[in-house]
């Protein structure tokens, strides 16, 4: 077994500076283990700090203490003490991240976007477009729409862009923040089917999932979480 993720001892509050200074913690001493070939879900009610937890796996938040090692190109990093400019190595090449949200770049192409993340790894521009056509055509997005920017799709096509674009490269280690959100049937089925696969390639996968149906199904383990609350804040 190949530890992929180990976060041990996590503690993060938030403090609101534009609000008296007001600070509340939301992760108390999290540790837990994920593996290679595993899926992970998150478990905990809405504020238990699920997103928190997953954004600071993606090093988007640093914690006050605690550490969050990752393993990248074979080596456990902590992702608190790593430069910024390790962090975007690491993401590059180790850390996918889906959210239920498409960041959307005016004037690029949906092609273009679901692209970028293999062309950022030096993939040939073919090889890119067959990889990133393969999942627009999975996620059902249909081909008149590929060479427009994806600004004015629908909520539910801009979610399967940003899958498509999530899954473009096979990455180590892969984050998924309410990836099915606004899907319907047909396509959440496809989303657990590209999930699945990934976990079979070897993938470690830690996920939020606010369907019940889809967490049984997925979860090989779940972590729970209970945030302290803002009943406790200072
Ligand atoms: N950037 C931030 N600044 C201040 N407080 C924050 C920030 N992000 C989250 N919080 C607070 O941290 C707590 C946990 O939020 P988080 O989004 O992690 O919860 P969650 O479990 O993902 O919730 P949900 O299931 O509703 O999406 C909430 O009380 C929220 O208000």
């Amino acid at each position: 077994m190949t530890v992929m993720i180990q976060v041990t001892d996590l503690n993060k509050r938030f403090t609101l500076h534009n609000q008296g200074g007001v600070s509340y913690p939301v992760l108390t001493d999290v540790s837990f283990d994920v593996n290679a070939g595993e899926c992970v879900v998150l478990d905990g009610r809405s504020g238990s700090g699920k997103s928190t937890l997953l954004r600071s796996l993606y090093a988007n938040y640093k914690p006050q203490s605690g550490q969050l090692h990752v393993r990248h190109q074979g080596v456990l990093v902590d992702l608190v003490t790593a430069t910024p400019r390790q962090i975007l190595t690491i993401r590059r090449q180790t850390l996918g991240y889906v959210s239920q949200f498409l960041r959307v770049i005016p004037r690029v192409s949906t092609l273009d976007v679901v692209m970028e993340p293999l062309r950022a790894q030096g993939v040939d521009r073919d090889t890119c477009r067959e990889k990133a056509s393969g999942l627009l055509r999975q996620l059902n997005i249909p081909e008149t729409l590929w060479h427009l920017a994806p600004s004015t799709f629908s909520g539910g096509e801009q979610q399967r862009v940003n899958i498509a674009r999530g899954f473009v490269v096979d990455y180590p280690i892969l984050l998924l923040d309410e990836p099915t959100a606004s899907l319907d049937a047909d396509n959440c089925a496809v989303v657990m089917s590209l999930i699945r696969q990934a976990r079979e390639r070897g993938a470690a996968i830690v996920g939020i999932f606010h369907d019940a149906g889809l967490r049984d199904q997925l979860a090989d383990r779940r972590i729970p979480l209970t945030s302290p609350a803002k009943e406790e804040a200072a």
